[in-house]
C-alpha cells in the first residue's frame, strides 16, 4: 500500500487522484481469462458522480466481466480501475462499504425468510452496526416493497421478489454507489417499472447508480449517461442525449406522391427507402436536409410534411456497430 492511494477508509471522504467527479474510473482496462477468451478489451470508462450510468451491450460483450474487476472480485489482465478515487482490487476493504452491489442474482437462503436473509448478511458484514440491524433491516424491506412478504421463506419468492431483496441487502447502509449487473433480468413488466422507479428515487438522493443491461429502451428510460460495449471493447460513452443526437434519425416525408418522392430520394443517396401510404421514409446521407427538400419539390412532389424523427438510442448503436442490436446476444 502507498501513500499515494490513500486506502484507508478516512481518506475515502475526499476526491482520489481520478478527481471528485468521477466514481468509477478505468484506464486501458483488459481482462484475458485463462482459456485466451479476451473479455474485455482495452476499456477506459468514466463515470461521473451522480449520474445513473448505463452500461450497455449484447450478452457476451464483457459488461459482467467488467463489474467483477470493478468489484475486486478479480483481477485484471493489464490496465487499472479506480472505484470512488481508489485502486481496485488493492483498495476493496475501504470501498466496499460505499458500495452497494447486485451481481449474477442475489445469493439467496431459501429456508430463511426474507428478513431473515437480510439480516443475516448484514451480520457478516464488518462494518455493520449490529445495534441498528433491525430498523436497517425493516427499512431496506420497506424501500422494495417486500415489507408484507418479509416472514415468508426466501425459496417462495418470486424472481421478482428475490431480485428486490437483492437490492434491500445492498441498501443494507447508505451508499456513494450502487452497482447492479442486469437488475431487471427475467422479470415481468410490473417488475420492471418497480425496479426503474427505484433507481430514479436512489439516484435523487444523490447516489450514483451503475447499471447494465441489454435493454436499449431501459437505458433510455432510465439513464441519463452511458457506455455502449460490443465484444469486449467500448464503442462510445457520454451523456444519453448526446449519444442519440450523433445519430441521425430516419427521414420522413409525407406526401400524396409516394412513388415519385421514393424515386427522388433514392437518386439524392437516401438508404433503406420504405414507402408506407401517404409516407415515404429513409436514412438521409450526410448531407443538407434542404437540399433534399428542395429536389423533391424540383420534381414536382407535393411535399406536405418533411422531418427527421429524433434518433433513439438504438440508432445511435447501429450507426456505430453498422449491425443491429441483438438482444438475444
Ligand atoms: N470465467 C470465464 N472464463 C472464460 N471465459 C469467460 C468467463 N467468463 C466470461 N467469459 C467470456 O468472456 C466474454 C464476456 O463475458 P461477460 O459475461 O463479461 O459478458 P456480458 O456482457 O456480461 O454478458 P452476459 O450478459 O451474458 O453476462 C464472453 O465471451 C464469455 O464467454
Amino acid at each position: 500500500m502507498d501513500d499515494d492511494d490513500n486506502d484507508d477508509e478516512a481518506a475515502l471522504g475526499a476526491p482520489g487522484p481520478a478527481g471528485g467527479d468521477t466514481v468509477i474510473h478505468t484506464r486501458a482496462l483488459t481482462k484475458r481469462y485463462r482459456g485466451g477468451q479476451l473479455a474485455v478489451d482495452g476499456l477506459d470508462l468514466a463515470v461521473p458522480a451522480g449520474s445513473v450510468f448505463g452500461f450497455l451491450g449484447p450478452n457476451g460483450s464483457g459488461k459482467t466481466t467488467t463489474i467483477r474487476m470493478l468489484m475486486g472480485l478479480i483481477e485484471p489482465t493489464s490496465g487499472t480501475a479506480r472505484v470512488l478515487g481508489h485502486p481496485m482490487p488493492r483498495a476493496s476493504r475501504a470501498v466496499l462499504p460505499h458500495v452497494g452491489a447486485l451481481i449474477e442474482g442475489p445469493a439467496l437462503y431459501g429456508f430463511l425468510s426474507g428478513r431473515d436473509n437480510l439480516l443475516r448478511y448484514d451480520a457478516a458484514d464488518p462494518t455493520a452496526d449490529p445495534r441498528t440491524r433491525r430498523a436497517r433491516v425493516a427499512e431496506a424491506l420497506e424501500r422494495v416493497g417486500l415489507t408484507a412478504a418479509a416472514a415468508k421463506k426466501a425459496r417462495a419468492y418470486s424472481l421478482g421478489m428475490k431480485q428486490r431483496l437483492g437490492l434491500a441487502a445492498a441498501l443494507l447502509q447508505p451508499r456513494r454507489l450502487l452497482v447492479l449487473d442486469e437488475p431487471t433480468n427475467g422479470l415481468d413488466p410490473q417488475g420492471m417499472r418497480e425496479i426503474r422507479v427505484l433507481v430514479r428515487e436512489l439516484a435523487a438522493e444523490g447516489t450514483t447508480v451503475f447499471l447494465s443491461s441489454h435493454l436499449l429502451d431501459e437505458i433510455e428510460q432510465v439513464c441519463t449517461h452511458a457506455a455502449v460495449m460490443a465484444r469486449g471493447r467500448l464503442l462510445t460513452q457520454g451523456p444519453v442525449a448526446d449519444l442519440a443526437a450523433r445519430a441521425r434519425g430516419r427521414l420522413t416525408v409525407t406526401t400524396p406522391d409516394t412513388a415519385d418522392a421514393a424515386r427522388v430520394l433514392k437518386e439524392q443517396g437516401v438508404a433503406d427507402v420504405v414507402v408506407t401510404e401517404d409516407r415515404v421514409t429513409g436514412e438521409p446521407a450526410d448531407r443538407e436536409l434542404s437540399a433534399l427538400n428542395a429536389a423533391l419539390v424540383t420534381a414536382g412532389v407535393r411535399v406536405r410534411g418533411f422531418g427527421v424523427e429524433r434518433a433513439s438510442l438504438e440508432d445511435a448503436f447501429v450507426a456505430l456497430t453498422g449491425e443491429g442490436f441483438d438482444v438475444a446476444g
